[in-house]
């Protein structure tokens, strides 16, 4: 058979360097539109919006614990020899502030967490203290000198009035929650999720619930893609698999580019015959940005744009399509929800055994990291073959493995990229 320019092209590719790849995206990244959420929807969003303190916090002097609030100045005398009797003038619970004044010689009984009345400038602890009933007066004894400032959280003492408690892009976990509840911020203007369509592409793929049929498989790509861009902060939409047919496929595709913010497909950008999607994307439907990645797996991994907006089509084998989601998608949706950190983690390990295979292009190899005796190790999975789908559930990291002619021995420095990362 005659070779055309076509096959040329699909045969002939120039592989483009991860960063360089990720670098040509992330002009497509950007924060998208804005939303306002119930605060306890907001786990996992990114503030669109500086949160400044409306109040100091606390806001009144706080009580550190049950006990007496009482003048510092009224025990200088105190010691064990010499107890101190204080007239008891009030009970502060929490949530109620009183009226009274503390002068010499009185206390005020007083709860964790309540206001310190005014004139008091120490909370002297329940254990310490004594009660007695004198002269129709209720006191309490102390036999201990206290401290001005004890047990007494001044107002501001975490955050004072007009502080900023949280910068726009800062993702909003535990500790975000309580600072917003705190200050009573009840809704939040986060950055929307971007609405990514997916699509599988392959006449073998059968849906999940059909019985298997000779030559054929499920697809499981589409769900591990959907849980992938559920992870990363995106809202995935799965659309119907579609057969290795260039019209059908083109129609979809650019009817889901109208439609999502962008669109991941898995499988046909390989060179064989029905390889589909690396048609498409070298088509002029759309414009290519690249069809060959200099990595392994997924060195066919593909991206296109069209009207603004991108097309990943990635490797239809299953580990090709989980590491091409985790460089490329994953940026791109964190981008668009507003993190500044949109790159998995890198950390450096001890390689635990020889990686034997050698190849041009860098390898991401899944994997597991491991620390003994205050060492990371990172552990290459026993199978990491791009069509191997099993061993993806155990990785916990890719191992990255710089281009080698020979084996990569044990112990050698690695950079691993973490996959259950933070993204703050
Ligand atoms: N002559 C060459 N052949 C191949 C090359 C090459 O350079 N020259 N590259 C190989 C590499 S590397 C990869 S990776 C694959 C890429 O294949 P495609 O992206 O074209 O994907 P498909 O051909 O559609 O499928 C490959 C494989 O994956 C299975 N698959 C596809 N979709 C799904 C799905 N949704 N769920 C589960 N599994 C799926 C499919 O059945 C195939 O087994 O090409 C090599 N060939
Ligand atoms: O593109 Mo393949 O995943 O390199 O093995
Ligand atoms: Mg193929």
């Amino acid at each position: 058979m005659k070779q055309t320019k076509d096959d040329y092209d699909k045969f002939h590719r120039k592989p483009m360097q991860v960063h360089n790849a990720q670098k040509l995206l992330s002009s497509y990244g950007k924060p998208g539109p804005t939303e306002k959420i119930p605060l306890q929807e907001g786990h996992g969003r990114f503030l669109a919006e500086e949160v400044q303190a409306p109040h100091p916090f606390p806001r009144f002097r706080r009580s550190g614990m049950d006990g007496y609030a009482i003048r510092s100045e009224d025990t200088t005398q105190c010691s064990s020899d010499n107890m101190i009797w204080l007239d008891v003038i009030d009970e502060i619970p929490c949530g109620y502030v009183s009226e009274k004044t503390i002068i010499s010689g009185t206390a005020a009984r007083i709860m964790t967490g309540a206001e310190v009345p005014e004139g008091a400038d120490a909370v002297v602890m329940l254990e310490m203290t004594e009660l007695r009933e004198h002269e129709g007066r209720t006191q309490m004894g102390l036999k201990r000198m206290i401290e001005a400032g004890k047990n007494i959280t001044p107002v501001g003492f975490e955050v004072k009035e007009g502080e900023v408690l949280l910068r726009t892009g800062r993702q909003i976990q535990a500790g975000e929650i309580s600072v917003l509840a705190s200050f009573g911020v009840h809704q939040v203007t986060v950055y929307q999720k971007p609405r990514i369509a997916i699509f599988s592409t392959g006449s073998e793929l059968l849906t999940l619930d059909e019985p298997l049929q000779p030559g054929k498989i499920r697809n499981s790509n589409t769900y591990m893609l959907a849980s992938q861009v559920r992870v990363a902060g995106g809202e995935p939409f799965i659309l119907e698999a579609v057969m290795d047919d260039l019209p059908l496929a083109k129609a979809k595709v650019e009817q889901a580019l109208q439609e999502y913010d962008a669109v991941v497909t898995s499988g046909g950008v390989s060179v064989g015959d029905y390889d589909i999607m690396g048609d498409f994307a070298r088509s002029d439907s759309v414009e290519m940005l690249y069809n060959k990645i200099a990595m392994r797996p997924g060195s066919v991994t593909t991206a296109a744009v069209k009207d603004g907006k991108l097309l990943f089509a990635l490797s239809g084998n299953p580990g090709a399509c989980f590491v091409g989601f985790e460089l490329f998608v994953r940026p791109f949706i964190l981008q668009s929800v507003g993190s500044g950190k949109p790159y998995l983690t890198e950390w450096t390990a001890v390689l635990d055994q020889d990686y034997t295979k050698v190849n041009a292009f860098t390898r991401y190899v899944r994997g597991r990291i491991e620390v003994r005796d205050g060492i990371l190790y990172a552990i290459p999975a026993k199978v990491d073959e791009s069509s191997v789908m099993v061993t993806i559930k155990d990785s916990d990291c890719l191992i990255v493995i710089p281009p080698a002619k020979s084996v990569t021995p044990a112990g050698d420095k690695v950079k691993v990229l973490l996959l259950k990362g933070n993204t703050l």
